[in-house]
């Protein structure tokens, strides 16, 4: 078996693996980074995640005709998958190396490769950043269906299904159902939950819905499944709502019901890594295991799955080997996210809903997307904007925003949290125009009440 001897070892091209490859490249560390697929360089966001889905969004919006579309995403795809690859493996101390890792110890690691013999890696620190996979619910015939994918091979298809029925509304599910209603696919989605968008306030999760409805989407939420089976070229699901039994047929079915930490065949019961109930490694607010040479980064460690939550955690390794040691998972502040509908659907902080959980008093400032001049000019003035604010402080407690270009304006709002801006700052803040963010001065200009 051929032996290596590394410093440091990234099981995983994701993005804080890539990042930290890189980095550690820089400083002239001898690093190996190792990937499973030469498909995956660059990991899920840039090859079978957040890229290819945003760039078929988009081009939805745009209206182009979804076979160019999916061209237009292989293009892309293709293009930053090999400036990842070679981002890497053009520095001169770091190594990519193609081939499944799986543990022997703690120091080392067997990788298998296609059509070559196995490597055996020795090597001082471990880095895992093996991400995420699609959770497979178990259903009554799904093996042997053959319409029935992840949003991978949805993302692969060259055409889009006349009928697609989604299960599970969470990010995945709801971001292809806006999708591909957006190239005229008829879309279905069910969900085994009765309340849409549970962590949402209700009166932003009833203008989701409502809006997504309007653009043709069919909502089955709190069915269960009972089984699928293929009749000619499309496949049946049989669900049930209160007993009642009903079918739908589908030309693709979507599974979109969470992605679980990725340890599997990862030999981790060779080392002292402990693993947390629901599979994910265990960490501390510095990403170390409980292996003292090996550290966790990314979707694989469990919490948040985003891209820019995997390089934050980058930051952190960087900060605990090679800086000053501050930053923390504990400390990072609060994170942003968006939903990429139509409009997008941005949180940041506390919803007004979570707020009266936990008693707090809070100003509330709502405003209409129609209020919007830029949305007006956009042509796309659904939505509606809220922000709780602290009576005590006049800090920003949370912000909900539901309209055009949420995905760059909660930006403002996490940034204006974590520094501790008073709210006033951003009312009377002198914004360009027209601009989706300028709405922010009329926001929180708005009359508000304090509840308690
Ligand atoms: C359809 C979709 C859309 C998304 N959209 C967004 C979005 O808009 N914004 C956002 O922030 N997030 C989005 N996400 C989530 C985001 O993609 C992930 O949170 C992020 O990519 C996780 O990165 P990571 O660093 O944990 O690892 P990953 O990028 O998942 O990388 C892990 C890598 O490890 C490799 N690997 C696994 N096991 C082994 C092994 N044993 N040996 C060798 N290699 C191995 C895998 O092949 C993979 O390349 C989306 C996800 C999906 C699926
Ligand atoms: N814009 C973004 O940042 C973005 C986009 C896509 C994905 N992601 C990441 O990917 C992760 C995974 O996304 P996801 O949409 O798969 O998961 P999710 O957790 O967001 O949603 C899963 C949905 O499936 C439903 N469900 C679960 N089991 C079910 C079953 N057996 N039958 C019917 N419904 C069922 C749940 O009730 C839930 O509504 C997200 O948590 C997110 O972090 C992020």
């Amino acid at each position: 078996m051929e032996r290596k001897a590394v410093k440091n070892l990234i099981i995983g091209f994701g993005k804080a693996g890539k990042t930290l490859a890189k980095s550690l490249a820089r400083k002239g560390e001898a690093v190996a980074i190792v990937e499973q697929s030469p498909r995956m360089y660059g990991g899920t966001c840039i090859n079978i995640g957040c890229i290819p889905s945003k760039s078929l969004i988009v081009n939805g919006q745009k209206g182009e005709k979804f076979a160019d579309a999916a061209l237009q995403k292989v293009n892309l795809v293709e293009k930053l998958n090999r400036k990842n690859y070679h981002m890497i493996a053009d520095e001169p101390t770091a190594t990519v190396i193609d081939g499944k890792a799986r543990f022997l110890s703690d120091h080392e690691v067997e990788i298998s490769r296609e059509g070559q013999p196995a490597m055996l890696v020795e090597a001082e620190r471990i880095f895992i950043n093996t991400g995420a996979r699609a959770i497979l619910p178990s259903i009554l015939g799904m093996s042997e269906c053959k319409n029935l994918v992840t949003s991978t091979g949805l993302m692969d298809l060259q055409k889009r299904p006349d009928h697609l029925v989604i299960i599970g509304s969470g990010y995945i599910g709801l971001e292809f159902a806006s999708m591909f209603l957006s190239y005229g696919s008829k879309v279905t989605v069910i969900d085994a939950h009765r309340t849409f968008l549970p962590r949402q306030d209700r009166d932003i999760a009833a203008r989701v819905k409502k809006d997504l409805e309007e653009a043709g989407a069919v909502f089955k939420l709190g069915y269960e499944i009972n089984g699928v089976f293929d009749r000619n070229e499309k496949s049946i699901l049989n669900i049930m709502f209160d007993d009642q039994a009903e079918e739908i047929e589908a030309d693709k079915i979507l599974l979109a019901t969470g992605r679980k930490p990725n340890i599997s065949g990862l030999g981790l019961e060779n080392t002292s890594v402990k693993i947390g109930e629901d599979g994910h490694i265990l960490v501390n607010e510095k990403l170390e295991t409980s292996a003292k040479n090996i550290w966790a980064l990314g979707d694989v460690h469990g919490g948040p799955q985003f891209t820019y939550t995997s390089l934050d955690d980058f930051r952190i390794i960087e900060s605990q080997l090679y800086g000053d040691k501050s930053r923390t998972l504990d400390n990072r502040g609060e994170i942003a996210s968006s939903v990429f509908i139509t409009p997008t659907l941005s949180n940041v902080g506390l919803t007004e809903t979570e707020a009266q959980a936990q008693r707090k008093s809070y100003r509330l400032f709502r405003l209409e997307a129609t209020a919007i001049p830029k949305s007006a000019v956009l042509r796309q003035s659904k939505g509606l904007l809220k922000a709780l604010v602290d009576p005590d402080t006049d800090e920003i407690l949370g912000a909900t925003l539901y309209a055009e270009d949420s995905h760059e304006v909660i930006n403002i709002l996490s940034l204006a949290i974590n520094a501790k801006l008073p709210y006033t700052m951003i009312r009377d803040h002198i914004f360009t125009h027209p601009t989706m963010s300028e709405a922010l001065n009329d926001l929180f200009s708005n009359a508000n009440e304090v509840k308690k």
